[in-house]
């Protein structure tokens, strides 16, 4: 049957530019482009482990529609090209873990903004539609969060809930290094909006409100450096997975929304084929029924990880750590991060389905299963003398 768009138009098949496409989003989406749409890709990244699946053998039924490209764009010629050749560019390329932005704070704002300039420069000049991966992080601290304590209007929405056309961008000091990366995703997002403004850009912004699900950064000792420090996700699954306590940065009560990967590849594929509703717009992408404070979310963490492993909870579930001895200096937090739905619901007709209980048992059935072999032969060899 063919497939038709929002408004009925059937859905012509394009060629799709996606650099950063070998990361953990990057990944899902090449594989709902090659399950579920007739779409070409060419996937630009530096590594291609997360998507290697789809990329051999040749027998797979979409090979042809997909392929590799090894470059860096700090740095590489072959960039435009494969803009000019594609239809659409979708840039997922950043250093996007905190324990990055106050401790490789330019690192993290070469990499957020400077390297995102030709991106959007060889997508303007030559009149190719881009979609950018930015972050709900740019809200930075809700206006609540500077109410006293017990001020009342905490509870009201206007003080936390945030809105793409509404909410400022609340930052800490400079010498919090933290928000390096929210405010080169913010001066990104400012740019590309110009460019819409004054060259005709047709540009989608995406802001992802805390996106989980499997191939989630890495497990530190095992396919990442021992001493990395990825996102929550991988931090308290590979606690779990060696048996240590969860580590609850200044007492884990800063609050999030998590939204399962595969509901949020949804929106993202609605975007990339409804055009009309999608261009010239930036959309919140989460969950608001999924809000936890950290401490909640290892609570959860770790009654599902003993189901799904059935192992023993240990005597420490959780130790309190500060921010400090964590991340080091410059480290701050958002406080909470609640999406509106009014835009995404009114130009896409989206909703996120999955609760995240259902969520974290799929990807900590999948952390178990990748992953528990390997830890028990590291834990198990002795320690070189
Ligand atoms: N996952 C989330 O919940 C979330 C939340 C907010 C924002 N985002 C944004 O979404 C995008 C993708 O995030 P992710 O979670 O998939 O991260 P990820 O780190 O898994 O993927 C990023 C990919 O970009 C590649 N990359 C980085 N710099 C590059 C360069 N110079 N040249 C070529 N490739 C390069 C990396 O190798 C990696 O594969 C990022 O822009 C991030 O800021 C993600
Ligand atoms: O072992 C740990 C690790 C983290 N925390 C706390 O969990 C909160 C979430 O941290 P994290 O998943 O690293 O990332 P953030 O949500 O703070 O920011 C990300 O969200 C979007 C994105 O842009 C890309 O993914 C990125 O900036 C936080 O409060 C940590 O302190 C913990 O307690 N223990």
């Amino acid at each position: 049957m063919a497939r038709v768009d929002l408004d009925g138009n059937p859905i012509k098949p394009i060629t799709i530019c996606m650099i950063g496409a070998g990361g953990f989003i990057g990944s899902h989406l090449c594989e709902k482009l090659m399950h579920e749409t007739p779409h070409t890709v060419f996937a630009l990244d530096v590594y291609n482990d997360k998507i290697k699946h789809l990329l051999e053998p040749d027998s797979l039924p979409w090979a042809g529609r997909i392929t590799f490209h090894r470059l860096n764009i700090k740095h590489d010629s072959r960039l435009e090209g494969l803009i000019k050749m594609a239809d659409l560019t979708i840039n997922l390329a950043a250093i996007c873990t905190p324990a990055d932005y106050n401790t490789r704070p330019l690192d993290t704002i070469y990499s957020n903004f400077i390297d995102a300039l030709p991106v959007v420069k060889y997508c303007s000049e030559n009149n190719k539609r881009l979609i950018h991966f930015s972050t709900c992080e740019v809200y930075g601290k809700t206006i609540g969060a500077f109410l006293p304590k017990d001020s009342p209007l905490r509870k009201d929405p206007a003080y936390y809930v945030l809105k793409e056309d509404e909410s400022p961008c609340i930052f800490g000091s400079i010498e919090k290094q933290r928000w390096s990366y929210a405010c080169a995703k913010q001066l990104i997002e400012r740019l590309i909006y110009g460019e819409g403004a004054e060259n005709g850009l047709e540009f989608t912004i995406v802001r992802p409100f805390n996106w989980i699900g499997p191939r989630m950064d890495f497990i530190p000792g095992i396919d990442g450096p021992s001493e990395g420090v990825p996102r929550v996700l991988a931090c308290f699954s590979n606690n779990l997975l060696r048996g240590e306590p969860l580590k609850l940065v200044d007492g884990g009560q800063s609050q999030r929304t998590f939204v399962y990967i595969k509901d949020a590849i949804e929106a993202v594929l609605l975007m990339i084929e409804n055009p009309a509703r999608a261009n010239g717009h930036i959309f919140n992408v989460g969950n608001p029924n999924n809000e936890v404070t950290v401490r909640q979310l290892a609570e959860i963490m770790i009654q599902v990880y003993s189901k799904v492993s059935g192992e023993k909870t240990p005597a420490t579930p959780t130790i309190d750590v500060s921010s400090k001895e964590f991340y080091g200096e410059g480290y701050d937090d958002s406080d909470k991060r609640i999406p509106d739905m009014t835009i995404i619901n009114k130009q896409l007709g989206w909703n996120p389905k999955t609760s995240l209980f259902d969520l974290l048992e799929s990807t900590l059935t999948y952390q178990h299963k990748t992953y528990a072999e390997a830890i028990k032969k590291v834990i198990a060899k002795p320690v070189a003398s």
